[in-house]
């Protein structure tokens, strides 16, 4: 038995049309969506994102900057250009890549980022008004792995989902997101005790660790739902993700590929909040 691809390229693409013709009808009327991604890393994960982002948004008809500020940026500098974006009424939205350099922390740069600007939702306000369940751009990858499995229909209210991860980009936006939607949510990371005993336990598995294999088939119950977040370059210049996909794939019911799985609607859904924030 072999697990159910759950494949993001579709509602990738479906984000993607949508967000192309709200991006000519903003342009239509004299806005012309832009992002600006700030850059201040050489993790080739985080190149790869990148170029996706510059891709997709040249097909979606957004403008898209890409600020590269080096990997020995200082966060002074970081955060000076954070707010010379968000003060530029030509920019829409504005992201900060992960990972920063030593000394620069995510949280505290983005609190530069204007909460209307805030389209990757880096801004401690932004993750502060998501856990109250109020409106705000969540984490694109956080609200990537809800999009995923609402699209192949995995009613979420009421399963126990297993978040490894906590980070502010992903495990612990996504265990807001999961909770609003009824969901029984354990966020585990690298003091839990005993890992797989944990994620076993539960039904759905949500791997955001950066570890390739990390998840083995003895993580996961037989017939759960694996959502892979992880994105790790090999050597080869290929992607993999943090699932051990041969192993997993012979127990788990069903599975998000890497790639082909979160990443692409990711990259979709950064860019529809890009538009959204054009148009307000
Ligand atoms: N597909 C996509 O769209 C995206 C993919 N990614 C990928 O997702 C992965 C995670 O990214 P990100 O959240 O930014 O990474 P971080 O490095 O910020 O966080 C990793 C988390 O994993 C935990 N962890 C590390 N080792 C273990 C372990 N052995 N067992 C359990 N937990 C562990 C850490 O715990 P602790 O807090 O204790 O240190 C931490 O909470 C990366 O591969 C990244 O490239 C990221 C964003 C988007
Ligand atoms: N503030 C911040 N937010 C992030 O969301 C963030 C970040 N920093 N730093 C780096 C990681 C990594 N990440 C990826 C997203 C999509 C793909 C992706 O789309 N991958 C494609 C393959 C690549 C391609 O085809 O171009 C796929 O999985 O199919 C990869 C990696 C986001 N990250």
């Amino acid at each position: 038995m072999s697990a159910t691809v759950l494949s993001g390229k579709e509602p990738a693409a479906a984000i993607r049309a949508e967000t192309a013709a709200r991006a000519a009808e903003l342009a239509a009327s004299g806005t012309h969506p832009r992002l600006a991604v700030v850059v201040a890393t050489a993790d080739e994960s985080s190149a790869w994102y990148v170029r996706s982002i510059a891709r997709a948004a040249e097909k979606a008809g957004i403008a898209c900057d890409i600020v590269d500020l080096g990997s020995d940026a200082s966060a002074r500098d970081i955060r000076h250009r954070l707010a010379v974006l968000s003060a530029d009424e030509s920019v829409h939205g504005v992201i900060l890549q992960t990972p920063l350099p030593e000394g620069a922390k995510l949280e505290d740069l983005a609190s530069a980022i204007a909460p209307g600007k805030d389209v990757d939702g880096a801004n401690p306000l932004s993750l502060g008004r998501l856990a109250a369940g109020l409106p705000a751009f969540a984490p694109a990858t956080a609200e990537a792995v809800v999009t995923v499995l609402d699209y192949h229909g995995v009613e979420l209210t009421g399963l126990h989902v297993a978040v490894i991860g906590r980070s502010t980009v992903v495990g612990k936006p996504a265990a807001h997101l999961l909770l609003d939607r009824n969901a029984t949510v354990t966020v585990c990371h690298s003091r839990t005790r005993d890992l797989a005993a944990v994620t076993s336990a539960a039904d759905v598995v949500v791997a955001a660790v950066g570890r390739a294999g990390l998840i083995t088939a003895e993580h996961v119950r037989a017939g759960a739902v694996v959502v892979d977040v992880g994105t790790n370059p090999t050597d080869d210049g290929g992607l993999v993700g943090d699932v051990d996909a041969a192993s997993v794939a012979e127990k788990a019911g069903a599975l998000t590929p890497v790639p082909g799985g979160v990443g692409p609607v990711t990259t979709a859904l950064l860019l529809r909040h890009t538009v959204q924030a054009a148009a307000r």
